[in-house]
């Protein structure tokens, strides 16, 4: 999980082997294209979105286009520059790439910078842990994924979620699966008052594509955006992104073999490239799937974060007295009016109980 890997860690490269002047042309094995021009001066560089990262190398897609030079679409490997040894590099970044951005057989591209980023999606290892790791940039939606059983659905897991999307500024969505297994509604009902979309499946879904399905209301939610999965292990994740993403449109985001170091296993973070309608005019949506994601600790959002992840309970906390803590104990505060007076009925009560036990 090269995610989890404290940033100063994640350099073991040694970066004096690929430092400008040691850098060698090799021999472009595809004829047709020409070969890139070493591009030493980072204002030419060119941009590619980073889809795989492991330990010290980074796959980046560079875009149909993107690059004058070289109008096709290709993955490349890169390196980070000396000078980015403490930047965090996710998924999802915008990287400013140099050297050999050919993409060819062994070439090893340079990150010399990264671009400003829309969205930051961050954790902590847990909730006294005050050091945020950065998980993925530019997604502009999380789906959370929830099995309705098996696992048993956990509220506080989903509240959780959604405070890190809120805060990270991203557009939750929430797929819950394994509706044969129980009924959905009660677990949902929780959420209803956010006005997440929901999107309900039961086995046979994710093999039926047909318009108006739960499948194609879920590619076209994608369409066009960048979207983070999380959800807790055994849900149906996997299955799902297999259904969205086949084999032959991804971009795997695997490091080529210039690492020596083989594939991105199953526990690290990718970006898959999904069909989605209009991808044929390049309208494709991003999955960034983030497995293994076990714990996921908000110690880095403030209460003002997590209070942006109860949008429901928002006129109330207004009426609250100035500097109203809105914990337990917290006097006059409005949320503990509205659950006596019944504005707040027992499923705003258990939201209120959320919020409470994430803001203490
Ligand atoms: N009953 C039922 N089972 C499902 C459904 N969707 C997925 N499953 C099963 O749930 C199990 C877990 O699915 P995965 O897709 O591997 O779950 P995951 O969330 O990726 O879990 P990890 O791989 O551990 O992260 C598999 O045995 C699936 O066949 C569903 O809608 N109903
Ligand atoms: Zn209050």
């Amino acid at each position: 999980m090269s995610w989890l890997i404290p940033d100063d860690e994640d350099d073991d490269v040694p970066y004096g082997e690929y430092a400008d002047h040691a850098v060698r042309q090799r021999p472009n094995p595809k004829a047709n294209r020409p070969r890139t021009k070493r591009r030493p001066e980072h204002s030419d560089a060119v941009i590619g979105m980073v889809t795989g990262v492991d330990r010290g190398r980074y796959a980046a897609l560079i875009a149909a286009g993107a690059d004058p030079e070289d109008p096709d679409e290709r993955e490349i490997t890169a390196a980070r520059a000396r000078e980015l040894r403490n930047t965090p590099i996710v998924i999802g970044d915008r990287a400013q790439l140099v050297g050999d951005t050919s993409g060819a057989e062994g070439s090893l591209a340079r990150i010399v910078g990264i671009e400003d980023r829309r969205t930051l999606l961050r954790r902590s290892a847990d909730d006294s842990d005050r050091v945020e790791r950065v998980m993925v940039a530019n997604a502009d939606q999380m789906l959370i994924v929830v099995a309705a059983a098996n696992p048993e659905p956990r509220v506080r897991l989903v509240d959780r979620y959604l405070v890190a999307a809120y805060d990270a500024g991203i557009s939750p969505l929430i797929c819950i699966t394994k509706t044969d297994l129980a009924d959905p509604e009660p677990f949902l009902a929780n959420f209803a008052a956010l006005e997440v979309p929901v999107f309900r499946s039961q086995p046979g879904d994710w093999e039926d594509d047909s318009p108006g399905g739960v499948l194609a209301r879920i590619r076209a939610a994608l369409a066009g955006k960048t979207t983070v999965f999380v959800g807790h292990s055994g849900v149906g994740k996997s299955t799902l992104i297999n259904a969205l993403v086949p084999e032959a449109e991804r971009a795997t985001g695997h490091v080529n073999a210039v690492t020596g170091r083989g594939r991105h296993t199953s526990s690290s973070s990718v970006a898959l490239r999904a069909r989605t309608p209009g991808s044929a005019s390049g309208d494709s949506g991003w999955v960034i799937d983030t497995p293994g994601v076990r714990s996921f600790g908000l110690g880095h959002v403030t209460s003002e974060g997590i209070l942006r992840g109860f949008t429901d309970l928002a006129p109330l906390l207004d009426e609250c007295p100035r500097g109203c803590t809105h914990l337990d104990d917290a006097p006059d505060c409005e949320l503990d009016a509205a659950i006596a007076d019944g504005r707040l009925d027992a499923t705003g009560a258990g939201r209120v109980e959320s919020l409470r036990r994430l803001l203490h």
